[in-house]
């Protein structure tokens, strides 16, 4: 026995050794059973929602999966990134009795978690290797109490797989009845088909062997179905309820834009036109792409720094720590940068190389918006790219890890079709990067076995964004004759030099090597450059021909020629073969124009055009003076600032309040508790912990922008506020008593103000005339506008409600 009246016995594992299990499924999705409010828990878990985690509602699936969890079920849930995983978990961790076990890869992930779950004063912990052991020891004391106080107990896999003293106490919370649930997070790192796989989720299958009637709840974010069944099968999850919603992110703007040298010039433009001082990502190829990217974003004026697998862990917690403090707000990364980036509020994500896989692209641009406001996505791609990826993996070492660690498991080029699997994957991804005509959404669904109606993108990619009409061409002519003169000229060149001979160059190096002279040079000069180019790569994407990459030995640079594949030679030469591709019909088609190319302004709006995020419908955003809502922001913004300081080490700005929250107060400018707590992403435990400091915060900058020019607008009494003012007059000249312009300035929302505040302000007006207060005869927007030593905070706010 241990010290806390645990046995010291070891463990009994079995070996991890992959066998078939009959899973029997069921669609939780579409059972109506889940979304009934007659559960016992209904009325806890409404309250709890409100008022521990400050949510006004629930987001689609969370109250299906919490019931369905806590009837005692497992449950397996795909959710997108940002879709409120987290809350399926820690709503009923906080009502239920007893402990609920939480399986999370990473330890920065865990701290983040903890951090969220202490602001909300929800008692949970971790264990990781990493602790001393006597903070180890402390927590495993406290889960042998009988009246252990935390509510969640989170670990790594590798301690479910290799600490013996974590199972003996799971055994001991188990047989006495306080083992609530065991949370599987980011399950698909259990497949090795996902791009995440961690060896040692495959042993958590020991957890469902030894806990048979703990219900487990595995959650994840990328998953297609055989990652799916992978999961499933190696938790032992025989009855499964499984609950799938669309991987659509209405709030992601896609854009694929062709890579040219001018692409770091590019990149800085569409941050300073679209994100200027947002928060983002930028993800590279290798260490040292990370380095010049973020070297010239310095220049260009923007706070960037880089982060890569080849730097000091401390220089990259650094790093990480500076970013996710709002310290600089860009990041040039490889994906080394991965799992574990919690920030709510990232606005971009930009690709300036290829990504591993189209899943892989999805999980990553998944980072941006997960506070549900809209952010953008940007692929910068050429097809050169490519074949610098395509050398990675033959070569079975990228420049970074977790390249290898994604693509190449078995470290060597070959294990278990990893590679061809691998390679498909690269393909797929290509054919999406080179598709300039479908939508990059549906694109991207049909990957998760998921159909999208593209007229729901509703422009907000770049191929649907663009003015087109499609022409579908026969391209069997064209195609094989392609893959002819590849083999007419030995299969030694590359894609670039077959497209000069087929297109009848006469260059020099097409001299040099003769190729003026075979049959089908020049075959296809009708043919645009684009057009052909497109044909070649579409028989790559197909894999008729493929790219042979190899390092030069000259300058060690990668080149590649093209190969004839065995599809080719199987299928290729059937007479019924018919090979068609889409164009863009040169005639209509607007020309990929800047506008098509970055998100276009009006489509990109940035915070401080106040776009509301997913959870406010569009029709209850509020009408809003931007002037004033925006120097509110930036005061709570500073507040925020405090407040994480006063926190300590570990807390971030997002922990105490999400922008979006922040966003939200500025627009509603709440002057009481009351009102405060109505704002999605505030609760009670916030409201006792910030309330008082939030409140004299908007009341006090209201006050300051009020008492400026005594025009209720800034202090370069503005065009728009003589305006307003001279409207107003109009307008009551005019014997109308709300003095409003049934027009769209956005200022109105003053004018719009409740009748409410109107009542009480002609109530205070009499008041003060009665106390013999003089009235300051400025009209303003329909009524008296007292002098500014009459107007109190609680005028104020009304005023701006
Ligand atoms: N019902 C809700 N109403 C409003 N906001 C919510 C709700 N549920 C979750 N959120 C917020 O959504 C954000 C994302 O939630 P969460 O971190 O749980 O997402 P996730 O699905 O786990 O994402 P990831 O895959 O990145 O881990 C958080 O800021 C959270 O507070």
């Amino acid at each position: 026995m241990d010290g806390f009246g645990v046995s010291y016995t070891p463990v009994e594992r079995e070996p991890y050794i992959p066998k078939f299990v009959e899973v029997n499924y069921s669609d939780g999705s579409n059972d109506p059973k889940w979304s009934s409010s007659n559960f016992p828990w209904e009325k806890k878990l409404e309250e709890n929602n409100k008022k521990v985690f400050g949510n006004h509602s629930f987001r689609p699936n969370q109250r299906e999966v919490i019931n369905a969890t806590m009837s005692g079920y497992d449950v397996f849930v795909l959710m997108p990134t940002g879709g409120g995983k987290s809350l399926t978990y820690q709503l009923p961790a906080l009502i239920c009795p007893g402990i609920t076990l939480v399986i999370s890869p990473l330890v920065s992930l865990i701290q983040d978690q903890i951090m969220h779950l202490l602001q909300a004063n929800i008692p949970a912990a971790y264990l990781s290797a990493n602790m001393d052991w006597s903070e180890q020891q402390e927590i495993l004391r406290e889960l042998c109490s009988d009246y252990c106080r935390y509510k969640l107990l989170y670990v790594t896999p590798e301690k479910v797989a290799k600490s013996d003293a974590l199972l003996r106490n799971l055994e001991s919370l188990n047989a006495r009845g306080m083992l609530a649930r065991i949370v599987i997070d980011e399950a698909h790192c259990v497949s090795q088909w996902g791009h995440d796989f961690r060896p040692d989720y495959k042993e958590l299958g020991i957890l469902k062997k030894k806990f048979e009637k703990t219900p487990v709840l595995a959650l994840t974010a990328t998953a297609t179905a055989s990652v799916k069944e992978d999961v499933v099968q190696a938790l032992g999850l025989v009855n499964c309820i499984i609950f799938r919603q669309s991987f659509n992110r209405p709030n992601l703007w896609y854009a694929v834009i062709p890579k040219t040298k001018k692409c770091l010039d590019d990149i800085d433009t569409f941050i300073k036109e679209n994100h200027f001082d947002e928060c983002g990502i930028i993800y590279c190829l290798s260490r040292n792409d990370c380095e010049k990217v973020a070297e010239k974003l310095q220049q260009c004026g923007h706070k960037a720094a880089f982060y890569h697998g080849n730097m000091e862990a401390t220089q990259r917690a650094f790093v990480q720590r500076q970013w996710s403090k709002d310290e600089v707000n860009i990041i040039c990364a490889t994906v080394a940068f991965g799992m574990g980036i919690n920030k709510p509020d990232v606005r971009f994500v930009i690709h300036h190389s290829l990504p591993k896989s189209i899943e892989g692209y999805h999980q990553e641009c998944g980072r941006a918006g997960r506070d549900g406001a809209r952010s953008s996505c940007v692929l910068y791609y050429s097809y050169s790219d490519y074949i610098r990826v395509k050398h990675m993996l033959v070569q079975g070492q990228g420049e970074q890890s977790s390249w290898t660690s994604g693509y190449n498991r078995g470290n060597t080029a070959n294990s278990d079709g990893i590679f061809e699997k691998n390679t498909e994957n690269l393909l797929e991804w290509v054919s999406y990067c080179e598709n300039n005509v479908d939508c990059r959404r549906f694109l991207q669904l049909v990957h998760f076995g998921e159909k999208f109606d593209s007229g729901n993108c509703r422009k907000t990619c770049d191929n649907c964004a663009k003015m087109k009409t499609l022409v579908e061409k026969d391209v069997t002519v064209i195609a094989k004759q392609l893959v002819e003169l590849v083999k007419m000229t030995g299969q030694k060149y590359s894609s670039s030099h077959i497209l000069e001979v087929y297109r009848g160059s006469m260059s020099q190096v097409v001299k040099k090597h003769r190729h003026e002279s075979v049959s089908l040079h020049g075959a296809g000069k009708h043919l645009a450059k684009e057009e052909a180019s497109r044909i070649l790569r579409h028989l790559v994407i197909k894999d008729y021909l493929t790219e042979e990459v190899k390092k030069s030995d000259v300058y060690g640079s990668v080149s590649s020629v093209l190969k004839v594949t065995t599809v080719y030679i199987f299928t290729f030469s059937h007479p019924k073969l018919s090979l068609r591709c889409r164009f863009i019909s040169p005639a209509k088609a607007s020309k990929v124009s800047k506008s098509d190319a970055t998100p276009a302004k009006g489509i990109l709006q940035p915070y401080n055009k106040l776009s509301p995020p997913v959870d406010t419908p569009a029709s209850a955003a509020p009408k809003i003076n931007v002037e004033l809502s925006t120097k509110v922001y930036s005061a709570l913004r500073l507040l925020r600032t405090k407040l994480v300081k006063e926190a300590g080490e570990g807390c971030n700005a997002y922990h105490i309040f999400a922008n979006v929250t922040l966003e939200l107060i500025s627009r509603s400018l709440p002057r009481t508790k009351e009102e405060l707590l109505e704002v999605n992403g505030i609760g009670n435990i916030k409201i006792t912990k910030y309330g008082d400091r939030v409140l004299e915060t908007i009341a006090a900058t209201i006050r300051d922008f009020y008492s400026k020019d005594g025009s209720g607008s800034s202090s370069n009494s503005t065009d728009s506020g003589k305006r307003r003012r001279n409207r107003a007059t109009a307008a009551a000249e005019n014997g109308d008593g709300c003095g409003m312009e049934n027009d769209d300035d956005e200022d109105d929302f003053i004018v719009r103000s409740t009748g409410r505040s109107k009542k009480r302000l002609a109530k205070k007006q009499q008041e003060n005339s009665n106390n013999g207060v003089g009235v300051c005869n400025d009209n303003w927007n329909g009524f008296t506008l007292p002098p500014q030593e009459c107007l109190d905070d609680e005028d104020l706010a009304y005023l701006c409600h």
